[in-house]
């Protein structure tokens, strides 16, 4: 369970002069198997929470607790051993492109073999069963010795997912991911994380800018506006007021007619291979 307490994160400014208040007092937990979505409009604090967490930020006060340890307190070789326990999944991807997907998976264990294995790329048995156990889940066994420069965007997020749980991480944070793929495989993309954390009961907090998406497939909502925590809740409590306080006035009614259109029609075209195949 990851808990946050109480975070703030003041920027300073190149004079010593104080910034902007980018996190204000924000307080909630996040228990196991639970995907968080973070939304709100752009500045509202969200990347800069995430990076609260994995600490490329440092927090100005409150704590951040996931299992025993403050990881806003951290220092040293407790912040790395730390980061090993935080899983990324990023919106592009990150991947070494000239490597195999194979590879690239088993990267996410480099922080825990002996440098010569990563040197010789040779790493321990298990460590490579896991990898193809990850890649069936993912849906990529087949395409484990491609280079990850042959894959589609969609195929690439899945490597990055399996990279993220080779890990075998506590916490999942998960930054954009869909934002450079289509409505469909983003919808498969998401579909993905939400199981497999439920699975693995890994809590997730992943920071959302499609509402509707979000509304479909995360389990809770934390809705931010200029550093402020305004909407902690479920994604059915999320009406068209509260959403218009979070980022102002939208059509979120044509807004989610879209998407369910959209979610519908892949469902007929699912069930129209189905009925071709059988
Ligand atoms: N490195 C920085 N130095 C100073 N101010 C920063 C820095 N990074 C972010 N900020 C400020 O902190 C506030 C929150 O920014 P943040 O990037 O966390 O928002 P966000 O919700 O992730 O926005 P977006 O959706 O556009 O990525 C903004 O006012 C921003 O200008």
């Amino acid at each position: 369970m990851l808990s946050i307490d109480r975070l703030s994160k003041t920027y300073g400014t190149q004079g010593g002069a104080s910034g902007d208040t980018a996190l204000n007092n924000v307080t909630f937990q996040v228990p196991q198997g639970q995907v968080l979505g973070l939304i709100g409009p752009s500045g509202a604090g969200k990347s800069t929470l995430i990076r609260c967490i994995n600490r490329l930020v440092e927090p100005s006060s409150g704590t951040i607790r996931l299992g025993e340890t403050d990881l806003a307190a951290v220092r040293g070789r407790d912040l790395r051993r730390a980061r090993r326990r935080i899983g990324m999944i990023f919106q592009e991807y990150a991947l070494v492109e000239r490597l195999t997907v194979m590879e690239n998976v088993l990267s996410g264990r480099l922080g825990y073999v002996p440098f010569w294995c990563s040197f010789t790329r040779r790493f321990p048995g298990h460590d490579i069963e896991n990898a193809y156990r990850l890649l069936d889940r993912v849906g990529l066994l087949d395409h484990a010795d491609k280079r990850a420069d042959a894959l589609s965007g969609g195929q690439r997020q899945r490597v990055g997912i399996a990279r993220a749980l080779s890990q075998e991480p506590e916490l999942l944070l998960v930054d954009e991911p869909t934002a450079s793929l289509d409505p469909r495989t983003s919808r498969q993309i998401m579909r993905l994380i939400s199981e497999i954390c439920r699975e693995r009961e890994l809590p997730a907090i992943v920071n959302i800018h499609d509402v509707p998406l979000a509304q479909q497939f995360m389990h809770r909502i934390v809705g931010l506006r200029r550093g402020e925590m305004v909407f902690d809740g479920a994604p059915d409590d999320l009406d068209d007021a509260m959403l218009t306080e979070i980022y102002g006035a939208e059509d979120w009614t044509a807004m989610r007619q879209e998407h369910e259109d959209d979610t519908t029609a892949e469902q007929d075209t699912r069930l129209q291979l189905a009925g071709g195949a059988g």
